[in-house]
């Protein structure tokens, strides 16, 4: 299949487009192929359809790739009890850890925003940030383009798990 990325940039991240081109993969280490990436934005689109959101009516679905190259889907799941909505995002990663994967290589996010990439919510962000820094997100719009960033980069200076077994201050008794 051919595929051509077209690369712009905001000065600080790469923005990408699936136009048409050419098979492969990627320069730079580990990235994904244009061939993984179309698969991988064309299953958090097919997802989207099946979100439930009566309330906002913001449909959102994410594809989240692991390590041994599993795809796992999630799309957001509204509640007439709103604060228990869960994201897309974070459903997906839910799905991966049960099926018993937590090494993340990628997630990909769809949303129906026709003119800005869709930005994935704090709590899905630490979600994310629970399962290492260091892997990819991509921000998506509806035509296929696409901003490419780190966890890192969406929550930078984070928490996470390995804080709780840094050096602490002693305590007794909670004091
Ligand atoms: O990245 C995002 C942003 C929003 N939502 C959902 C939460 C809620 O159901 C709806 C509106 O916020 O969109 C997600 O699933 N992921
Ligand atoms: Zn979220």
């Amino acid at each position: 299949m051919l595929v051509l990325l077209l690369l712009q940039s905001d000065g600080q991240h790469d923005l990408c487009r699936i136009v048409e081109g050419r098979e492969g993969l990627l320069p730079g280490e580990g990235a994904l192929s244009e061939d993984m990436l179309k698969k991988m934005i064309s299953e958090a689109d097919k997802v989207k359809t099946h979100a439930y959101c009566p309330y906002s009516q913001f449909r959102v679905g994410a594809a989240l790739l692991t390590t041994d190259h599993h795809i796992y889907t999630g799309c957001n799941v509204e509640n007439a009890c709103n604060n228990l909505g869960v994201c897309a995002e974070r459903n997906a990663m839910a799905k991966a850890v049960s099926e018993g994967c937590r090494s993340f290589r990628a997630i990909v996010i769809s949303s129906d925003l026709c003119e800005q990439f869709i930005s994935p919510c704090g709590g899905c962000r630490q979600f994310m940030r629970e399962f290492g820094a260091n892997w990819d997100v991509y921000l998506t719009k509806p035509d296929s383009s696409y901003l490419k960033m780190t966890v890192d980069e969406l929550l930078p200076i984070s928490f996470g798990p390995e804080d709780l077994s840094m050096k602490k201050l002693q305590i007794q008794n909670g004091h």
